[in-house]
């Protein structure tokens, strides 16, 4: 007898799937270009050492393996809002957020979309930019609120659709939740200067601000430039959500380290705010798991390693910039004609190439290059060692 009979086969995602079909490819040459996850020059996964070093350290401390509290590491929690938030900044003085660790960012964008659906008083309505993370739907549509979206890229410059957005935020219903991504946008690579994040916080209407920090450091190499938006808005008063990683700026993708923050109106605020959080979460993981938590605090709290982190992320988003460049010089070396200035100015670990999905299916079949359909391709996938032949690719779909 069969349960699940009713149950459909459904597609592979339209990200994580790119790897799986990548995987099956035999062509020595083929590259993914799908999943953002950094690589090294040799195009290998790169651990970093300020990582390693914190393992060791942890290590020889022989720690317990006890339950962590429903709402996580004390330390982990404190030094995540720290980093976002600049250590000195009034909020944490006065104690008027709340910051829980989650399983990576999708995990607190999850507890963060069923808090909203929970206690959010205004509209289910969150505004996506158009567009944006494609994890961003099915979590907030399976939290049970309604996905809606604001004009955000512009394919004819590549760009930033200033104007576009401005218009389509300015007429966002009031207390409708709006999902600004503080840096590195994914899948554009398109950020909004600061003077245009400026305009944006100063649009006249009372929506509640939900930021998406998954690249602090990695997209300029600058942990307080890449938290320059989060911490304005919060300065001209929107007591924001904000979701953090430390997938991408530490490495960390398979610990799944997280954290989640409510700003709150004032500590009284915070502390109902913080019981409807265990309540929400005990339910679903009880709590979450200590070991990334333990490295990402160590990392962050002793300072010879906090440096080296905050040299090796520069590093990483040095080493892409670097990519942006030579696949610029690569196309032109190629005698393409097209203006691929858009793919330097881009910043952070995308680079939205305007491909169509045709000549994506082309650079997948004729090249083996692996990519998501948008024409994203992940800038950390390209070493100094197959920048040519992607080069070479593009120009040949593209002419
Ligand atoms: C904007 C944004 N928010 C949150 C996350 C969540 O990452 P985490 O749960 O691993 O912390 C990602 C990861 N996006 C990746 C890098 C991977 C993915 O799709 O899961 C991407 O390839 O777009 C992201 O790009």
């Amino acid at each position: 007898f069969s349960w699940w009979g009713g149950v459909q086969m459904g597609p592979p995602d339209p990200i994580l799937g790119v790897t799986e079909a990548f995987k099956r490819d035999t062509n020595p040459k083929k590259m993914n270009l799908g999943v953002g996850a950094y690589r090294d020059d040799k195009g290998k996964p790169f651990v970093l050492s300020c990582v390693r070093k914190a393992e060791a350290l942890i290590a020889a401390k022989q720690l317990d393996k006890e339950y962590l509290p429903i709402g996580g590491l004390g330390d982990f929690t404190k030094a995540c809002a720290q980093l976002a938030l600049g250590a000195n900044n009034e909020v944490l003085s006065s104690g008027r957020n709340i910051t829980v660790q989650t399983i990576s960012g999708t995990g607190s964008l999850r507890i963060g979309a069923n808090f909203l659906s929970r206690f959010h008083g205004g509209s289910r309505d969150v505004y996506l930019p158009k567009p944006s993370w494609g994890n961003h739907t099915p979590i907030f549509r399976d939290a049970g609120m309604q996905l809606k979206a604001y004009r955000y890229y512009d394919p004819s410059t590549c760009g930033f659709d200033f104007r576009g957005a401005l218009e389509d935020i300015s007429k966002i219903p009031e207390q409708s939740v709006i999902l600004l991504h503080a840096c590195a946008h994914n899948p554009t690579g398109v950020d909004p200067k600061q003077e245009q994040w400026k305009e944006i916080s100063d649009i006249k209407r009372n929506l509640l601000v939900f930021f998406d920090m998954a690249y602090q450091g990695f997209a300029s190499g600058d942990i307080d430039r890449d938290a320059w938006a989060v911490r304005y808005f919060i300065e001209q008063g929107h007591n924001i959500l904000l979701s953090q990683s430390f997938a991408k700026n530490m490495g960390l993708y398979g610990e799944r380290v997280g954290g989640f923050t409510v700003v709150c109106k004032d500590i009284e605020e915070s502390k109902r705010v913080e019981s409807q959080l265990k309540i929400l979460i005990r339910p679903i993981y009880s709590n979450p798991p200590m070991n990334g938590a333990r490295i990402a605090t160590t990392i962050l709290n002793t300072p010879e390693l906090r440096l080296l982190w905050l040299e090796e992320v520069h590093g990483m988003a040095n080493r892409i910039i670097k990519m942006r460049e030579q696949l610029v010089a690569g196309l032109k070396k190629s005698g393409s004609s097209h203006n691929w200035q858009h793919v330097i100015d881009q910043i952070g670990m995308f680079c939205f190439t305007g491909l169509k999905p045709e000549q994506v299916e082309r650079l997948t079949k004729e090249f083996s290059v692996y990519m998501t359909k948008d024409g994203r391709i992940s800038m950390a996938g390209i070493s100094s060692g197959n920048v040519g032949y992607l080069a070479e690719g593009i120009h040949a779909v593209t002419k």
